[in-house]
C-alpha cells in the first residue's frame, strides 16, 4: 500500500525562501504542498496541513508557532530570532503534546551546519576567535541566526575549555567598530546587494590563523535541509535546535 503524502503548509509563502520551499516541496516526492500563506491571511487556511514550513519574520513566528502548536501542527522554522526566553516558551507549550515536534534551524544549508561544527571543534585550540556574516541588504535581522549559533556554540567550547577572552589591545572604539559580542564572540554584519548567505569564521593563534568560510549563493541551498527537516519532525517529537541534531555528521 502507497503512504499518503505529507501535507505541508507554508508561511511566509509570498517571501523569497517561502517561494522557493513552495516549489521545492511542489517537486519532492512524498510531500504535497497544502496551503502556501502570507502576512494578512487567517491561519485557518492551513486546513489539514500536518507539517507547517515558516519563513516569515521574526516578529511574526512566536504568534504563528502559538498557533501550530496549539492546533497539534508539527512546524519546522527557518525564520531567525530565537532567544533563550523564546525557547522556553515553546518548551513549555510542547511539554503537553507528546506527539508534537518544533524543528528549528538557523541555517537549512548542509555547508553552514558543517562549518558550525568544524568551527566548534577548532575553538579550544586558538587564543582567539570573530565571526563575520555578510547578507542581502533586504536582510531584517542583525546579526545574523546562524552567525549568533555559531558564536555561542564557540564560546561555549571556549568556557569548556578554560579560555580567557582573546588577546585585545583596543582602548580607542568607535562605537560598533569592534562588532557585537555573542556568546563572548564577535560578530560583525555585512549588508551589500547582491550578496546571499555568506558566513567566515577565523580563528588566530600563536603565528597562524584558521579561516572557515561558507557561501550560498543561491536560496536553492536551503531545500534539501527543509525537505529532510519536513520529513524528520512528523517522527521527531518536543524541540530541536539547529539541523546538526538531525544530520548523522
Ligand atoms: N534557516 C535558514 O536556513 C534561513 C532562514 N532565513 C530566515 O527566514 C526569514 C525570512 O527570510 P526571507 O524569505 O528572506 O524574507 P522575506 O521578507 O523575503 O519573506 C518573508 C515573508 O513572510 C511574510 N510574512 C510576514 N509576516 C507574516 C505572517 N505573520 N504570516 C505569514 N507570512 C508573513 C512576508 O510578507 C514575506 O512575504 C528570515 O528570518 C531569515 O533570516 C532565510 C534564509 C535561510
Ligand atoms: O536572511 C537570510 O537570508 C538568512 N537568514 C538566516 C540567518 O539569519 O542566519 C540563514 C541564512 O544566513 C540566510
Amino acid at each position: 500500500m502507497t503512504e499518503s503524502p505529507i501535507r505541508v503548509g507554508v508561511l511566509g509563502a509570498r517571501g523569497r525562501m517561502g517561494a522557493t520551499v513552495v516549489k521545492a516541496v511542489e517537486g519532492a516526492p512524498g510531500l504535497e504542498v497544502a496551503a502556501a500563506l502570507d502576512a494578512g491571511d487567517d491561519l485557518a487556511g492551513l486546513g489539514a496541513a500536518q507539517v507547517v514550513v515558516d519563513f516569515t519574520h521574526p516578529d511574526a513566528v512566536m504568534g504563528n508557532l502559538r498557533h501550530l502548536i496549539a492546533h497539534d501542527v508539527h512546524a519546522v522554522v527557518g525564520t531567525t530570532g530565537f532567544t533563550d526566553e523564546r525557547l522556553a516558551e515553546l518548551r513549555e507549550l510542547l511539554a503537553p503534546k507528546p506527539g508534537l515536534g518544533v524543528l528549528i534551524a538557523p541555517n537549512f544549508a548542509l555547508g553552514a551546519v558543517l562549518a558550525m561544527r568544524f568551527a566548534a571543534q577548532a575553538a579550544k585550540f586558538y587564543a582567539s576567535a570573530e565571526v563575520i556574516e555578510l547578507h542581502h541588504n533586504r536582510k531584517a535581522d542583525a546579526p545574523s541566526g546562524t552567525s549568533a549559533h555559531t558564536a555561542r556554540a564557540i564560546g561555549e567550547a571556549r568556557a569548556a575549555a578554560g579560555l580567557e577572552p582573546g588577546p585585545d589591545a583596543t582602548t580607542s572604539e568607535v562605537d560598533g567598530a569592534r562588532g557585537a559580542s555573542v556568546g563572548g564572540v564577535r560578530v560583525h554584519s555585512v549588508r551589500l546587494p547582491g550578496l546571499v548567505a555568506h558566513e567566515e569564521i577565523l580563528f588566530g593563534g600563536e603565528g597562524e590563523t584558521l579561516t572557515i568560510r561558507h557561501d550560498s549563493i543561491d536560496r536553492s541551498s536551503f531545500m534539501p535541509g527543509v525537505l529532510l527537516a519536513v520529513r524528520t519532525v512528523v517522527s521527531r517529537p518536543g524541540l530541536t535546535v539547529g539541523l546538526e541534531n538531525v544530520l548523522e555528521l
